[in-house]
This record gives structure tokens, C-alpha cells and sequence, in this order.
């Protein structure tokens, strides 16, 4: 059902389309930099070559003073010794300018691109973002969002520019000897083809280890994480885990070495073979100067124009074969950006049946690739205002369940209505507005108590009286009145200046959001008391009883159904039993053997153990 989002790399053809579109990417985020940038690119490119022209005027004119022994040929040859100087200076100023053009391009490119990712990921759903190759490829893209498109971008002014260096040297030196250009190629192609064999197994590495480098990544945070330091210092596993981080390393870095030692080798042996050809060129144009053939000015610049042709082509054609990884990195960026979004959403604000509440016929549901349905062929009614509590064991579907409610999954097949509509036909807003949720496992935001709270309703500007009864709902008075700024304290120790606070505190903050949104008419807990003390809890129950509105609680304390007016028991995702409290215990089954243990727990006799 799912489209795989693994990393392959793509053809040629459409690795220029990506790097077209990387091109078109960049020039939406800045395109007077860019004008800009490809203006000094281009100067910069005919520079080198006139450079070495003038050069060429020089050594004549020096030659012909010396024979003449004329003023106005000596000032000739320092006019030209002055305009090479200043060509080749202006060259370098050119550079650091271009440079901190790119700099600022660099900047603006990673914000842009950001910012692209985020609007994306932002109109994900829940099952999409779930999924761990669209994991993969949001963290991929997260990472190199800075640094990969503005390579691509950088190597492709870089290929213009020695582009049209090229061009002009070939135009310099094709008038002395025309086969000369085709030294310059040559020269420059062993290193290429050196550099395109390495790119290929550069490329095979890089790919086939981005699972490692993203398990030795996992254990690197493992070591410095607060959150998982207590049970890894109290088992003593640091050793063990750095251990495997190590191992891990030492054979990505093996692995590296031999890859570059390969490279680096290889490459020397091919710059010999380039040398040899640039040899025989320089004694072809030495050997010409010494015959009368061409002057020693001409003789300087076919050797200057030979050896900057070759590195030129090579600089060139590395430009290309060097680029894998930005391609690598572009069609991973595209295909999220291109993943498609569903727009088929509802529009309805209400339901032909406003009475009728929520209705699942047959729903079964499987989490993209799962082996089986995390809930199946589920029927079941859900009238307003009644109190369901939903028991069974870990992993029966109970979570499931409520998020498929909530309109989070889309049922594989079957439907949940709302008064009467499939959920799909609902305007997401209004199906939203239906309902507050208490999430499991529930958020820590590190922002102020005040837009902890404020999340409830997507962090819109609130009157505090609105803040303070959801606080007061969340039962989180008292955690508020400890604080040094009350709603205004800055929360959580992933800041600097933040206060932590308890589990048992956080989830009242959670609860509080949920309690923020008055106008639903359904709450949904899931497992609202795990942390929360034995008062809290009973303080919670008592006051989801009195709320007058639909209610599904999840719980493993069956104390905790006592508000609910029906309890449905799943297992493996089946409704196994429903019914009222005396009802199920009156059947016997799973409730009740269930209810007996726990009940059983607080009535045995101390003195038995
Ligand atoms: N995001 C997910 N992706 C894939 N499978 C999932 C996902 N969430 C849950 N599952 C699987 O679906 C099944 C039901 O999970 P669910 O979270 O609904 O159980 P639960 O009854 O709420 O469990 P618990 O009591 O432990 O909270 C489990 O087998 C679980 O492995």
C-alpha cells in the first residue's frame, strides 16, 4: 500500500534533472544573489586565460625593447606586466567576494530549504510521519539541508566557470596548435575516469552504511542523553554501550580508510599519467621556440595555457563525478518534497444524525506494514454522552482504537461514523473541535506553563481566566502555585533557564491542555492517571463523571471504570466482552478474572507472604 521511500541512486539523466531542480530551488530562495554570483563567476572564468595572454605580450614586448632598445617598447612591456598583475590580483579579490556572496547564498538556501521541509512535514499525516524510511528520509533531509543543495549549487558554477575557462584557452592556443587542445583533455581525463571509478564505490559505501551510521548516531545519544542516563548508569552499561559505539566506529572508519587510501593512490598513479602528457606538450612547445618555430612569449603561453587547460578539465569533470552525494542528498529532498499530501478532505461541520455519536461498523485497521490488524472487524456504538472505559492487555489495540477515532488512520476497511457520517466526510477542523485529547505517551513542551497549556488549542493567544480553569480541570493548581514565574515559567531542563518538573506534574499540565478545549464534546483519555497520585486520580474520576459528555477512557486500573457506564475488553484487537461493570462480572470473563487480581492484590491478607 505504501510507496517504499529507500535512498537509490538515480540515473544520469535524471541526476542533471536533479540538479536543474536543485538550481531552480536555489534561485527561489535568492535569485538576485544568484545573478549576482553567476555575474562574478563569469568574469572570473576569462580571467586566467587573459591573464596568461597578456603574459605572452609581455615576454614579446620585453624581448622586442631589448632588441630595439626603444622607450615606448619598454613602457609597452611594462603596461603589460601591470595588466597581468592586475588581472591575476583582481582574480583573487574576485574570489573572496564571490566567496562571501556564496556564504550568504549558503545561508539563505538552508533557511529556505528548511523552511520547505517543515511546510512539508507539517501536512503529513500521522500514518506517513510514522513510518520509518519517511523517518529516514525527513532526517536525511533535515541534515544536510544546508550543506548538499548548496554543493550542488556551488559545483554547478563551478562547472560554468571552468567551462568557460576552457573554452578560452582552447580559443588561446587553437591558432598556435590545435592538437594541443586535445592535450588539455587529455590530461585531464585520466584523473576523471579516476575520480568517477572512486565516486561509484564512494557511492556504494555511502549508501550501504547509512543504517550503521544511524545505529552508532543512536548509541552516541545513549551516552549523552539525560533522559536515558539513570537506567544506564544504574545497570552500569556505559562501558557496554560505548563499547558498541566503538566497534562500530573503528569498522565504518576501516572501511573509510581503505576507501580513501584507494582514492589516494589511485589518484597519484593517474596524476603521473597526466603529468607525462603535459610533459610531452611543454617539450612539443619548447622544442617549436628553439626551431624559430613560434616566439618564447607564444612558447610561455602554450605551456601556461596547457597546464591551466588540464586542471581545468579536471576541475571540471570532478565537478560531475564528485556530485553523488549531493544527487544522493537531491532525490531524497525531492521525493519527500514531492510526496503527496491527501487533499480529498471532508468539508462537513456536522452530521445528518446529531444524535447518533460514534458508530465503528467492521473496523479493522494494520499499521503499514504490520503482519496483522492492530484492531479488527470492531463494531461498536458510542451514543453522546455515554462513559466507555476500555480495558486489555498491552498491545491489544486500545490506542489504536481511540487515534482511529479521532480520525488519525483511516480504517483499512469498515467505517466510523460520526452522527451519521463516515469521519472522512468531516472537515478535519470540525472533527477536531469534536474532541480533547489526553495523548499517551503525552508531551513535555519546553515553553512556558502558559503555552503548555496554550497547545491545547494550537498555541492561540488565551485570556488567562481560560488557562487557569483548564489548569484547575488538569487538577495542576498546585503545581502552578510552586513555580517562580507561575504561568509564565519556562519549562523543562532542555532549557537553560527551565524549571523540570515530575511525571505526575506534567501529565496534570497535559490534562490541563486537553481541559482547555470546552467546546468538545467528547473527552478521550489514554491512561490519564499512569503517573498521577492516588488523590489526583480519584479527583480525576470523579470529575470525568461529572463532565456530561461522551468519554473514553483507557485504563489499566480497573478502579478507574467505575465512572464508565459501558466497558469494552479487547484482546488482539477483537472486542472480546462488553458490557456494565456488574454485567461483565457477572459473565465471568476476561473483565472479571482481571477485576478478581487486582482486587485480590489489595484484599490479601499481609500476613500470607
Ligand atoms: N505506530 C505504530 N506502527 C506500527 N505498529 C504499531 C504502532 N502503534 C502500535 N502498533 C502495534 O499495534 C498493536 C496495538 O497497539 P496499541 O498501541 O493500540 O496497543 P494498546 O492496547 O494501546 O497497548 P498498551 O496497553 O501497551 O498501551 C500492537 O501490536 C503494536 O505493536
Amino acid at each position: 500500500m505504501t510507496e517504499d521511500a529507500k535512498i537509490a541512486m538515480p540515473e544520469a539523466r535524471e541526476s542533471l534533472a536533479l540538479a536543474w531542480r536543485t538550481l531552480v530551488l536555489a534561485w527561489g530562495a535568492a535569485p538576485r544573489l544568484i545573478m549576482l554570483i553567476a555575474g562574478l563567476t563569469l568574469v572570473a572564468a576569462v580571467a586566467p586565460a587573459l591573464a596568461v595572454y597578456l603574459a605572452k605580450l609581455m615576454i614579446d614586448a620585453v624581448l622586442l625593447a631589448i632588441e630595439t632598445g626603444e622607450a615606448a617598447d619598454r613602457d609597452l612591456a611594462l603596461g603589460y606586466a601591470a595588466g597581468e598583475a592586475a588581472v591575476i590580483g583582481g582574480l583573487v579579490a574576485l574570489r573572496r567576494i564571490t566567496g562571501h556572496y556564496l556564504n550568504l547564498l549558503r545561508a539563505e538556501l538552508g533557511y529556505h530549504i528548511g523552511n520547505r521541509i517543515f511546510s512539508k512535514t507539517a501536512r503529513l499525516d500521522l500514518e506517513t510521519l510514522e513510518r520509518a524510511d519517511i523517518q529516514q528520509q525527513i532526517t536525511l533531509a533535515r541534515q544536510n539541508a544546508v550543506a548538499r543543495p548548496f554543493s550542488m549549487v556551488q559545483r554547478v558554477f563551478d562547472a560554468a566557470q571552468n567551462g568557460v575557462t576552457l573554452i578560452s584557452f582552447a580559443a588561446l592556443l587553437i591558432a598556435y596548435s590545435p592538437w594541443l587542445v586535445l592535450l588539455i583533455f587529455a590530461g585531464g581525463l585520466p584523473l576523471f575516469l579516476g575520480e568517477l571509478k572512486f565516486s561509484g564505490a564512494g557511492f556504494r559505501y555511502y549508501t550501504g552504511r547509512t543504517p550503521h551510521v544511524r545505529r552508532r548516531t543512536y548509541l552516541e545519544g545513549l551516552m549523552v542523553s539525560p533522559a536515558a542516563a539513570p537506567e544506564r548508569l544504574h545497570a552500569g552499561a556505559s562501558d557496554a554501550i560505548s563499547g558498541r559505539q566503538q566497534a562500530l566506529y573503528r569498522s565504518l572508519h576501516a572501511e573509510d580508510r581503505a576507501l580513501q587510501g584507494r582514492r589516494s593512490w589511485g589518484g597519484a598513479a593517474l596524476i603521473g599519467v597526466s603529468s607525462l602528457i603535459f610533459i610531452a606538450g611543454k617539450l612539443y612547445a619548447v622544442f617549436q621556440a628553439v626551431a624559430g618555430v613560434i616566439s618564447l612569449g607564444q612558447m610561455t603561453l602554450l605551456i601556461a595555457a596547457l597546464k591551466q587547460g588540464q586542471n581545468t578539465v579536471t576541475s571540471l569533470l570532478a565537478a560531475f563525478s564528485g556530485a553523488y552525494e549531493d544527487v544522493l542528498y537531491a532525490s531524497n529532498l525531492f521525493s519527500l518534497l514531492d510526496r503527496p499530501v491527501s487533499t480529498d478532505e471532508g468539508t462537513l461541520t456536522q452530521g445528518p444524525l446529531p444524535d447518533d455519536g460514534y458508530r465503528f461498523e467492521g473496523v479493522s485497521y494494520r499499521y503499514p506494514g504490520a503482519l496483522r490488524d492492530a484492531v479488527h472487524d470492531l463494531s461498536l456504538h458510542i451514543p453522546p454522552g455515554q462513559r466507555l472505559g476500555i480495558v486489555g492487555a498491552n498491545g491489544s489495540g486500545k490506542s489504536t482504537l481511540v487515534k482511529l477515532m479521532a480520525g488519525f488512520y483511516a480504517p483499512s476497511s469498515g467505517q466510523i461514523l460520526l452522527d451519521g457520517a463516515p469521519l472522512g466526510d468531516w472537515a478535519p477542523e470540525a472533527l477536531a473541535r469534536r474532541t480533547a485529547l489526553l495523548f499517551q505517551p503525552f508531551q513535555r513542551y519546553a515553553f512556558t506553563v502558559r503555552d503548555n497549556v496554550a497547545m491545547g488549542q494550537g498555541l492561540r493567544p488565551m485570556d488567562d481566566l481560560a488557562v487557569n480553569a483548564a489548569i484547575d480541570a488538569g487538577l495542576a493548581r498546585d503545581v502552578i502555585d510552586e513555580l517562580p514565574a507561575g504561568l509564565d515559567t519556562e519549562l523543562s531542563r532542555q532549557q537553560l533557564e527551565g524549571v523540570e518538573l515530575s511525571g505526575g506534574q506534567w501529565q496534570r499540565l497535559a490534562l490541563a491542555r486537553a481541559m482547555l478545549r470546552t467546546h468538545a464534546d467528547t473527552l478521550i483519555l489514554d491512561e490519564p492517571t499512569s503517573a498521577l497520585d492516588p488523590e489526583a486520580e480519584a479527583a480525576l474520576i470523579d470529575r470525568v463523571s461529572a463532565a456530561g459528555k461522551t468519554v473514553v477512557l483507557i485504563s489499566h486500573r480497573l478502579s478507574n471504570l467505575r465512572a464508565a457506564q459501558r466497558i469494552v475488553v479487547l484482546q488482539k484487537g477483537r472486542i472480546a466482552e462488553t458490557g456494565t461493570h456488574a454485567e461483565l462480572m457477572e459473565a465471568g470473563g476476561a473483565y472479571a478474572s482481571l477485576f478478581a487480581a487486582q482486587a485480590g492484590f489489595y484484599n490479601a491478607d499481609p500476613s500470607a507472604s
